[in-house]
């Protein structure tokens, strides 16, 4: 980090303000103190690579110089982490310096993201033995290719086929129709030679459902697409400009037996198919991602939190009181109501995904010894968070965003890419109503389960305790408030159910009743994500080993987040919870007194993230807070200032302004 003398005096005095220390938040915030170093250390080795540097910034390139230098970068910053690995003999931890150097979306996300966890995932030992060694040491490139013109979120409906020819023990990969081609996949359009292809499996004319095969599509020499197959890139989109998305068609494409991803299903080589013993083990990679999405999240959502309050220290606009100075714009309560819950959500993400993982951890050791108990509840669990998090996590960058005001809208402050790649997680991984609805399911058996008096899973054992508590009184406390939550969501499950069995009873069948019921199920999911996320941040942060100074901040960002939703959902909580409107007085006005109180520590709360200028890569948000130079400085790289008068005007505008004088 940059030295405190060479920064802006607002941002000096507000980090003499801190009331805790901002390196004990730190460590705790990535693990331990090891971790923090550990880390800082690698971020260093990368940020040394002189060759990692871009001349000018990327918004300048064209679209295909974007994604050349993106493939140029990625390969760089490769090679940083295989030596890292050869000197240290484990891989580097957990960080977010790419963000640093490939801005966007690194083209071989995908590789590392999904092709080689599925094959991790989904092979057998021998075909992990074959592949992942060459996977790992980028010997092939991969991608994970599923989603195609047609279908996405439904992928029973996906239209390549793999067909088993027994004579010459192979697979035939075709794409019948344009709406089968693949569209979308990450690195497919220009980087990968190999891709994980999720096609309906056919064996003498009989149906098998979806399964995942390897299939090599360029050659590794050449780089050129093999005979019967077209692929191509798809253009460019929000954000993920360098993700280099792409198409993909077969046609008459033989690949061996071994090529089928065979864990779970597999095809013996006279064709006889061996089903899995459950046949959504195929969709595991999905599940994984999706943990790892309410991750990205909290990072996002870090990352848009620090620009927007470190500029917001430094902006002064306008007068608090006509007598004194112009004010720091965080000094506008309606500025921090906007920005602290960024802060705040930031950190209830990150401990959702610390609960996810260690649920997603559980679940995998009991599959590899054929428990599958608490699959559905992984799933269902998975899906909701994915959803809620990454629309919320999209709707506080753009927050944080306009909260910048004119400069916000500026590609130098990052904040636009931020929102194009944040909200792109609504979206992919599962669309963001599909999942919710993936998660009606589950809380449907769960109330049908909890009125026959059953045990629940733990995740929705709230439902049997809100159904024996719904007399007692409201409680004006972060417990009372996470009981709140219950009860909303117990009480919009119960509605859910209520509405589609009105619907049965009106003689309309359970599919129909389903859809007509839909915009409750989502709703209900809404609100069990939401109880969730209150529930686990709350005890995070009361069995948190902060001391005493640290602990009283972070408690208060998480009972801002719990005020905030109650404030944000009191519709809701009136409906379903004995809350009052005196009580949502008594909260609004406790909500208003937690932003005074997190404001001294605002930027001590952002620097906190740990989020180096690098990886911010914003005129607004970095650490010395030169923020008007920075706009200056980014502005005049622009190819527009680097001539005094452009041709244009003597192509055009001269001509136009001599015409008009005729
Ligand atoms: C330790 C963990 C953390 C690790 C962190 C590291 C992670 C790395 C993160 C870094 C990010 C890197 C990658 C970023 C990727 C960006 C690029 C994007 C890629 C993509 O988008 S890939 C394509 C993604 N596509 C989708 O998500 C498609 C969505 N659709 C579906 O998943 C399914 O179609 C469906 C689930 C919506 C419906 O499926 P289906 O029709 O077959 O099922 P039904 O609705 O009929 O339900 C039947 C029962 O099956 C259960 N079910 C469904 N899915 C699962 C599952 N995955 N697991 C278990 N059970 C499942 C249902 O619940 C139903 O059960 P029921 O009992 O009958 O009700
Ligand atoms: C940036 C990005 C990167 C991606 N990368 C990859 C990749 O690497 N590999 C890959 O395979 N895919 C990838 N995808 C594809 C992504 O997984 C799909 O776009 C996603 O799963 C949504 O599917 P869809 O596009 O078919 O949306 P649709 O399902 O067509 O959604 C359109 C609308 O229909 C609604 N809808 C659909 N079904 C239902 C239903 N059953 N009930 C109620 N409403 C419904 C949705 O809610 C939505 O409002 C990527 C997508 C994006 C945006």
């Amino acid at each position: 980090m940059s030295t405190e003398t060479k920064c802006n005096p607002d941002l000096v005095r507000e980090r003499a303000k801190c009331t805790f220390d901002v390196n004990e938040l730190i460590n705790l915030f990535y693990g331990s103190e090891k971790a923090t170093k550990e880390r800082r250390h690698f971020e260093d080795a990368v940020l040394a690579v002189k060759e990692l540097k871009d001349a000018i910034p990327e918004e300048y390139l064209s679209h295909k110089e974007r994604y050349e230098n993106g493939v140029r970068k990625a390969t760089i910053l490769r090679d940083v982490y295989r030596d890292y690995k050869a000197k240290h003999n484990r891989d580097p931890p957990p960080n977010q310096i790419t963000k640093a150097v490939i801005k966007d979306i690194s083209p071989f996300l995908l590789h590392n993201g999904m092709f080689v966890p599925t094959i991790a995932g989904q092979g057998t030992p021998e075909q992990q033995a074959e592949w992942l060694p060459k996977a790992e040491s980028m010997q092939i490139i991969g991608t994970y290719a599923q989603t195609e013109l047609g279908h996405g979120s439904f992928i029973r409906g996906l239209e390549t086929i793999a067909t088993y020819d027994p004579k010459t023990e192979e697979f035939v990969l075709n794409n019948p129709t344009l709406t089968s081609f693949k569209w979308w996949p990450g690195g497919l359009g220009s980087t990968v030679n190999h891709c994980v292809v999720v096609a309906q499996l056919y064996i003498n004319g009989k149906s098998h459902g979806i399964h995942p095969f390897i299939a090599q599509i360029r050659d590794l020499d050449t780089h050129k697409p093999l005979p019967g197959v077209k692929v191509g890139e798809i253009g460019p989109k929000m954000g993920f400009q360098t993700a280099n998305n792409g198409f993909l068609g077969f046609d008459n494409f033989r690949i061996p037996r071994k090529n089928m991803l065979m864990k779970n299903a597999q095809v013996l080589k006279d064709g006889t198919f061996v089903k899995g013993i459950n046949e959504k083990l195929t969709y595991g990679t999905m599940v994984m991602v999706r943990v790892g999405i309410v991750g990205d999240c909290s990072f996002y959502a870090a990352l848009a939190a620090t620009i927007a309050v470190r500029y917001s220290a430094v902006r002064h606009q306008s007068h608090i009181k006509a007598s004194e100075p112009e004010a720091q714009i965080l000094d506008y309560l309606t500025q921090q109501h906007k920005l602290f819950i960024a802060v705040a959500s930031s950190h209830v993400y990150r401990n959702a995904y610390l609960w996810m993982e260690k649920m997603y951890t559980n679940v995998m050791k009991e599959l590899s010894q054929d428990k599958q108990d608490n699959l559905p509840e992984l799933h269902a669990t998975a899906c909701c968070l994915k959803a809620v998090c990454s629309r919320d996590a999209g709707s506080l960058v753009e927050e944080c965003r306009l909260a910048c005001g004119g400069h916000g809208y500026m590609a130098s402050s990052n904040l636009p890419l931020t929102y194009g790649v944040t909200i792109a997680a609504v979206t992919y991984e599962g669309e963001r109503t599909v999942l919710l609805l993936q998660t009606a399911r589950y809380l449907m058996k769960a109330w049908m389960a909890a009125l026959k008096g059953k045990v629940l899973s733990p995740s929705v054992s709230y439902l049997l305790n809100s159904l024996k508590e719904s007399k007692k009184p409201w409680q004006n406390t972060p417990e009372g408030i996470v009981k709140g939550f219950q009860h909303v969501s117990f009480g919009k499950v119960k509605a859910a159910y209520e509405t589609i069995q009105k619907y049965m009873k009106q003689g309309k069948d359970y599919e129909d009743a389903w859809n007509l019921a839909s915009v409750q199920l989502v709703k209900a999911s809404e609100a069990h994500s939401r109880a969730i996320l209150c529930e686990v941040s709350w005890e995070a942060v009361c069995s948190s080993s902060a001391s005493p100074n640290l602990s009283r901040v972070l408690q208060q960002l998480a009972q801002l987040y719990l005020t905030y939703w109650t404030l944000e959902t009191s519709g809701d909580l009136l409906l379903y919870s004995n809350i009052t409107k005196d009580d949502l007085i008594i909260l609004r006005d406790k909500y208003e007194e937690l932003l005074v109180a997190i404001r001294p520590n605002a930027v001590g709360l952002v620097d906190g993230f740990d989020l180096r200028d690098e990886i911010l890569n914003s005129t607004l948000g970095s650490y010395d807070g030169r923020v008007y130079e920075r706009l200056m400085e980014e502005a005049l790289k622009s190819p527009l200032n680097q001539e005094t008068v452009n041709s244009s005007f003597h192509k055009y505008l001269k001509p136009m302004m001599e015409k008009a004088k005729l």
